[in-house]
């Protein structure tokens, strides 16, 4: 952090005088100042070191300050440039503004003027150093993780502390509300960051396939086993292992899945040789484990080995307050994905994007912003390119027929279902991706809502 408080200044005048008196003026008050005496001389000074400020005089022999501000501009993105002018060249000035400097100090002003400005590129500067350190700690933005929801932000915090011990964590809550992103971030943030992070969608195989993924199998172990194979648990040894879906694991895979927790050992199907494997586990369901657990479909003594912290997710509608920022972080994200710009949305499209209860928790959000950054024109986001144009209307509609939220969430996810395959030509696995699930979860949502 310290390091990062120093503000390092190139003074560029081929007046040796005002050299010495910015550079004396400018240490006085504690910056680290370097001059030199022309433009290509400025240029050979940044090729090796990098400074936070070009303190440019405008007229000079050589390369004047315009053609260096534009070299600066061009090559070091991070150094800001300030023009020195005298009165005669003001106008210029206000053109290097134009063409990206920061701003202009006139020779014979007060030197005060030009320290109150320097002091407040600072400022910013370090509020743009700072956030850059808190996006890499945040997975390079991969993720929205601010939250202006108290015990939304209690849970974070737990995950944090989770996330330097060992513990197996479990992740409850509806699909769609970030749980994958969540075990990245615990990942991220604990000691095994550099190490592999595995997911494993539990309920996209059949009973024996998972196990093959799970615990590997050697060559000719079953049919179809051509070739040696390491599982899940072997190449997640040393980093974390995510097993999606865990309510999803068969009755028989549950079993060899506790042993395997307790021992932290693993046998290859095929295979009688023990092989230890270190890894730490997260697991995340969006079933009521306790309902499994009663109903037989699920061992008691599983759920407490892989639940020593339960971290349970709301679903959006009860963090509203996140959803303007999570609306930002999407458009922003899909304006580099897609390279289109934004310059207008319109009210309606805002009004229903703040007042919507996104059944699909974040995971439609996200794909509502993609839609409308893809089918934008000129960069104007319209009311006509919301998927379910007029879903708001019912919102605003008084209820006649309440039905349960379960009936409700599943009408309104083959519904969107629908739509997305109809949009996709019905290419399965597009559509899959798009909605950011297997192909395997899609084929059984479509069985199961009739669609096709
Ligand atoms: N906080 C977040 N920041 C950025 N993207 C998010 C966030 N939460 C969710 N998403 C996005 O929403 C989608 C769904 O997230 P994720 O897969 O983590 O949800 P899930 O709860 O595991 O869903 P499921 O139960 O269906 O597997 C993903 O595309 C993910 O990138």
């Amino acid at each position: 952090m310290k390091k990062n408080n120093i503000f390092k200044i190139l003074v560029v005048d081929d007046e040796k005088e005002y050299r010495e008196v910015f550079q004396m003026i400018l240490e006085e008050n504690g910056y680290i100042t370097e001059v030199t005496c022309g433009g290509e001389e400025a240029l050979e000074k940044l090729k090796n070191k990098s400074y936070d400020l070009v303190l440019t005089d405008l007229i000079m022999k050589g390369m004047d300050g315009i053609e260096l501000l534009k070299n600066v501009k061009k090559e070091y993105t991070d150094t800001e440039v300030i023009i020195v002018t005298g009165y005669g060249t003001i106008k210029n000035a206000v053109e290097a503004m134009k063409k990206g400097a920061y701003t202009y100090f006139i020779k014979g002003h007060d030197p005060e003027e030009l320290l109150i400005e320097i002091e407040k590129l600072k400022r910013l500067v370090f509020i743009e150093k700072d956030n850059q350190i808190l996006r890499s700690k945040q997975g390079h933005s991969k993720f929205m993780l601010n939250t202006k929801n108290k015990e939304f932000k209690k849970i974070i915090n737990i995950a944090e502390k989770a996330a330097k011990s060992n513990v197996n964590i479990l992740i409850l809550g509806e699909s769609g509300v970030g749980k994958e992103v969540f075990a990245k971030y615990i990942h991220e943030c604990s000691d095994r960051k550099d190490e592999h992070f595995i997911a494993v969608n539990c309920h996209a195989f059949s009973e024996s396939l998972l196990e093959s993924e799970l615990f590997g199998h050697e060559k000719g172990a079953f049919t179809g086993a051509i070739d040696k194979r390491i599982g899940r648990f072997e190449a997640a040894h040393g980093g974390t292992l995510f097993l999606d879906e865990t309510g999803d694991i068969p009755l028989s895979t549950q079993v060899k899945l506790l042993r395997t927790i307790e021992e932290k050992k693993i046998e290859r199907i095929g295979s009688n040789k023990s092989i230890d494997v270190d890894f730490r586990l997260i697991c995340a369901t969006n079933k009521e484990l306790h309902k499994s657990i009663i109903n037989g479909e699920f061992r008691e003594d599983l759920f407490y080995r892989i639940s020593t912290i339960t971290i349970e997710i709301p679903p959006l509608r009860d963090r509203k307050e996140d959803i303007p920022d999570l609306i930002n972080f999407f458009f922003e994200k899909f304006k580099i994905k897609l390279k289109k710009d934004v310059c207008e949305i319109e009210k309606e499209v805002m009004d229903f994007l703040l007042s919507y209860e996104y059944p699909g928790n974040v995971r439609e959000l996200k794909n509502i912003v993609e839609r409308l950054l893809v089918l934008s024109e000129k960069g104007i986001i319209q009311e006509s390119d919301l998927p379910e144009h007029g879903d708001k209307k019912t919102y605003d509609k008084e209820i006649e027929d309440i039905k349960p939220l379960k009936v409700i969430r599943k009408e309104t996810e083959a519904k969107y279902i629908e739509r997305v395959l109809e949009q996709c030509n019905y290419n399965i696995t597009e559509a899959a991706r798009k909605l950011d699930i297997s192909r395997r979860q899609l084929f059984n949502k479509i069985t199961e809502y009739g669609l096709k």
